[in-house]
């Protein structure tokens, strides 16, 4: 496969170990060019030192790494001017302003972006004469992503990019990437929030110890199985399920997901939805936020891992 047709980031077998503690267990993965993907998953899953072995900075112990069609453990070189990096938790000079920062990173770009123009986008105009350690936590951050994208990479890495930001500056970093995608860029980032896996990525990536434990895109993922639609409620904690599985048609299955979380599984039919409010009218329950619908990423998570994301 050419280095131009070659998938933006493809990953296989990837294992990396610290002493004892494994934090990539054979992983998988396949950016193809010009998409999204996101890693999600829970801290410690191991996302952080997978794109570090993306971006040469790690060295793994064992798996095939191919990125941008060169393999960045002998070929950092070719790779580091086509790739942008926004490390988790940023990272600069302390003394130094914004825009120096960024003038520098773009300065050794071949055809980098106006550094300007792009403290405007990111918002940080008026910051730009600011130093570096006396930037916001939120600043910081957008200067990463400015630092990352300056150089007009190919594929950039953003490992989780709205750590710590505002909603209006969470919101600004989900535009930029959408535009990114639009530009053709490629684009991995890793995340441990679902509403931006969903939002964000073409494609996702559910990541446990080091593993891949489910991929496809937010809408495959989340996707009834069979057919099969869920109906949830919220109530209060350890509801006698029992009964209500009486009376539900045979098929239909009812847990509870968390304390006071409730789904009931099957094909759920309006009669299914009346048996369910009967039976929490007959027991006294009033059940909050009752719902159709399908799974989030959130529950596909804990169906697979038994662990909440957030843990
Ligand atoms: N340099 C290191 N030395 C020792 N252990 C490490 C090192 N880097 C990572 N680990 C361990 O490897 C495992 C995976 O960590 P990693 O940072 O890749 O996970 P993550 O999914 O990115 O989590 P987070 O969201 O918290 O960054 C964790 O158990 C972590 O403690």
């Amino acid at each position: 496969m050419s280095n131009a047709d070659s998938p933006a980031v493809r990953l296989r077998g990837l294992k990396k170990s610290f002493g004892d503690t494994v934090a990539v267990a054979g992983l998988d993965l396949c950016l193809p060019r010009g998409t999204v993907l996101a890693l999600l998953g829970p801290n410690g899953a191991g996302k952080t030192t997978t794109v570090e072995i993306c971006e040469g900075f790690q060295r793994p112990d064992d798996g095939e790494i191919r990125v941008l069609g060169l393999d960045p453990r002998t070929q950092s070189e070719a790779l580091r001017p086509r790739i942008g990096v926004m490390p988790q938790g940023g990272g600069a000079y302390p003394g130094v302003r914004a825009d120096e920062m960024l003038h520098l990173v773009a300065t050794c770009a071949a055809d980098p972006l106006d550094p300007a123009w792009l403290l405007d986008v990111l918002g940080l105009d008026s910051a730009r004469r600011t130093p570096y350690k006396r930037l916001s936590g939120g600043q910081q951050q957008r200067l990463s992503l400015a630092c990352a994208l300056v150089g007009r990479p190919e594929l950039v890495f953003l490992d989780e990019p709205t750590a710590g930001l505002d909603p209006q500056a969470r919101r600004l970093v989900w535009d930029l990437v959408g535009a990114l995608r639009r530009d053709g860029v490629s684009v991995l980032l890793t995340t441990h929030l679902m509403d931006e896996a969903e939002t964000l990525a073409d494609r996702v990536v559910i990541v446990d110890h080091g593993r891949a434990v489910a991929e496809g895109t937010a809408e495959e993922l989340t996707a009834p199985e069979d057919g099969r639609q869920e109906l949830r409620f919220r109530s209060q904690a350890a509801l006698d399920l029992e009964l209500l599985l009486a009376a539900l048609p045979e098929g239909c299955q009812a847990t509870e997901l968390r304390p006071g979380d409730y789904v009931v599984r099957g094909v759920v039919d309006p009669q299914v939805v009346s048996t369910v409010t009967a039976w929490c009218a007959q027991h006294g329950v009033l059940a909050h936020e009752l719902r159709v619908s399908r799974r989030s990423l959130e529950d596909v998570f804990l169906e697979l891992t038994g662990r909440e994301l957030r843990s």
